[in-house]
């Protein structure tokens, strides 16, 4: 069985407060599920909310982190800190980092290389521009995101690789792939998984999807049977919203 995961990437929003307050709700809230609940709140918050969250069902996460130990990287963040305040699981590749931090597929490869080699987890972010999806070069272009950064690690890195297929288009927008649109691109990737490891292994990689992901679609998106939960951003900022969507679910 693959595990559920719902994840919340609060990008860049929340100050100290906003995270305290937020987290409090949201463990007063918890639903009893099977899934994993995670969430990923910014740098300066990241250490308080591991205290926070301390004994309750839901890991926090980082949102990004440099591909070196240590050094002169002015603003950077290493695995190693990350792990010195409990961090086990560091989101990588968002679109955001690609777009706005020109993050490309060689450097995505350097950073999951260090986080898997520091024993993080890695929520692996890809998914195709709109661009992309009108010219028919969506699977392509997946395809080329995955290959670079992950196709080339020994296979048992993948107990340690969540993907989260992010179609650029649907970030924020309001506008979510179809349930189906997803459920094609998962088994897609699935079947490339398969190609390049085997059975086995696709088969047990869970595969999230993000994108405009609310508590009104999030069941219907949850019940396709290669998608394994979701990375919610907006609706990660709202406690009621974010367990309406951890419920879907049940
Ligand atoms: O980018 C996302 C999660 O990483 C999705 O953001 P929204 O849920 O706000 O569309």
């Amino acid at each position: 069985m693959r595990t559920k995961i719902v994840a919340g990437n609060w990008k860049m929003n929340m100050d100290k407060a906003g995270t305290k307050a937020l987290l409090s709700d949201l463990i007063a809230e918890l639903p009893q599920t099977g899934a994993l609940v995670m969430v990923a709140p910014t740098f300066v918050n990241l250490e308080s909310a591991v205290d926070q969250l301390n004994g309750i069902r839901i890991e926090a996460v980082a949102q990004n982190m440099h591909f070196e130990d240590s050094g002169a990287y002015t603003g950077e963040i290493s695995a190693d800190m990350l792990r010195s305040i409990g961090i086990q699981t560091v989101i990588l590749g968002h679109s955001e980092r690609r777009a706005y931090f020109h993050e490309t597929d060689e450097l995505l490869e350097k950073k999951v290389a260090k986080a898997l080699e520091k024993d993080m987890r890695v929520i692996f972010c890809f998914g195709e521009e709109l661009a992309d999806r009108k010219a028919g070069k969506h699977f392509e272009v997946v395809e080329r995101q995955l290959s670079r950064a992950l196709f080339n690690l020994p296979e048992s890195a993948w107990n340690q690789i969540i993907l989260a297929y992010e179609p650029v288009w649907a970030i924020g927008t309001g506008e979510t792939a179809s349930p189906e649109q997803a459920q094609e691109m998962h088994a897609f990737i699935r079947q490339r998984l398969a190609a390049a490891f085997s059975e086995a292994t696709a088969e047990s990689v869970s595969i999230l999807y993000g994108g405009s992901v609310k508590p009104g679609n999030a069941k219907e998106i949850f019940s396709k049977k290669d998608v394994d939960g979701g990375l919610i951003g907006g609706a990660a900022l709202n406690a009621a919203d974010f367990v309406a969507i951890i419920k879907a679910f049940d």
